[in-house]
């Protein structure tokens, strides 16, 4: 029989977009029908099971699943056999404490003797005893904001993005106990049929990863900037230069990482390139 590689993703959520398109953009085709909970990839040795997001660490753990997609905050909390293989660069968060907005706040001391209401009890507990305070976690799954204004809880325990259900809550961030991200874990041991296949499913991820942080840029250059201009965008190996119809003028080709992208192109119009294009990059494989 077939060895497949077992991965689970959240059924529905906040995750479940970013892991999908990670997957078929990684190559893999299946379904994903709306009461599909499990399914096999077309063309790639793997099974995708769809399961709450809380739940896959255990399973990771207990190897009912190989691998998992989750957030760095659910793999911290729920303290699992998993091991962190890969940060995703999506799902990108933070898990907060955040009070009311009309009472005053001076530092993590002033949550001495407060009930803090979270869905991460353990992740709040270590905060709070690094910081040596004495405070109650009041454990909640869900709609955590609403705590301190029913009067369940002084301060919450939460994960913000944008603030925006902080602020509609009537909260103010006080302190960001971590950042969190989508992950890829693992459990510690797999058979090496299945690292195989997941160390083939890594390097299509990071092909699909490096296309997003990078763009295809396509200039014209007088040839006396040639060298400057490839100092700023050396390329994967170096740049391809073409020899433009007009004389001492060339096109030249390369690679530019979106994390720096204006400050190169500013650079670069320095050096006298003109007619700068910018393409996106699908894949990359160095
Ligand atoms: N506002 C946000 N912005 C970015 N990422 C987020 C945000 N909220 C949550 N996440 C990330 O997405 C993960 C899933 O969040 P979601 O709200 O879908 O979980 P859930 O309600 O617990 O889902 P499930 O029903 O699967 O248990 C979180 O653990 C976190 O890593
Ligand atoms: O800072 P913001 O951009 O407002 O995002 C933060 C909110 O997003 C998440 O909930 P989600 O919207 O996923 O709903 P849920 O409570 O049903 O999980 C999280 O639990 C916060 O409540
Ligand atoms: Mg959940």
């Amino acid at each position: 029989m077939e060895t497949l590689l077992r991965i689970a993703i959240q059924k529905s959520g906040r995750l479940q977009e970013g892991s999908l398109d990670l997957l078929k953009e990684s190559g893999l085709s299946f379904s994903n029908g709306k009461e599909q909970l499990k399914t096999q990839a077309r063309n790639f040795p793997v099974e995708v099971l769809f399961l709450r997001d809380d739940d896959i660490p255990q399973y990771v753990e207990d190897k009912v699943a190989d691998v998992g997609i989750v957030g760095e905050n659910i793999l911290l909390e729920k303290q699992k056999k998993n091991q962190l293989i890969r940060r995703l660069d999506f799902a990108k968060c933070r898990l907060s404490i955040a009070i009311p907005r009309a009472e005053n706040y001076g530092g993590v001391q002033s949550l001495q003797g407060k009930n803090i209401a979270t869905s991460y009890p353990n992740i709040v507990k270590n905060f709070l005893s690094k910081h040596n305070i004495n405070a109650g976690i009041h454990e909640i799954s869900g709609s955590v904001e609403i705590a301190p204004g029913i009067g369940l809880a002084d301060a919450i325990c939460d994960l913000v993005s944008t603030g925006g259900t902080l602020l509609s809550n009537g909260l103010k961030e006080v302190e960001v106990v971590m950042q969190s991200e989508a992950v890829i874990i693992a459990t510690p041991q797999l058979a090496p049929e299945k690292q195989q296949i997941l160390d083939k499913l890594l390097f299509r991820i990071e092909a699909v990863q490096k296309a997003k942080n990078n763009k295809y840029i396509l200039l014209n250059c007088p040839n006396d900037a040639i060298d400057k201009i490839t100092s700023v965008i050396p390329g994967m190996k170096s740049p391809t230069i073409i020899p433009l119809a007009r004389p001492g003028w060339s096109s030249l080709h390369s690679v530019v990482d979106e994390n720096d992208f204006w400050e190169k192109i500013d650079q670069l119009r320095g050096f006298g390139a003109e007619g700068i294009l910018v393409v996106p990059i699908e894949k990359m494989i160095v």
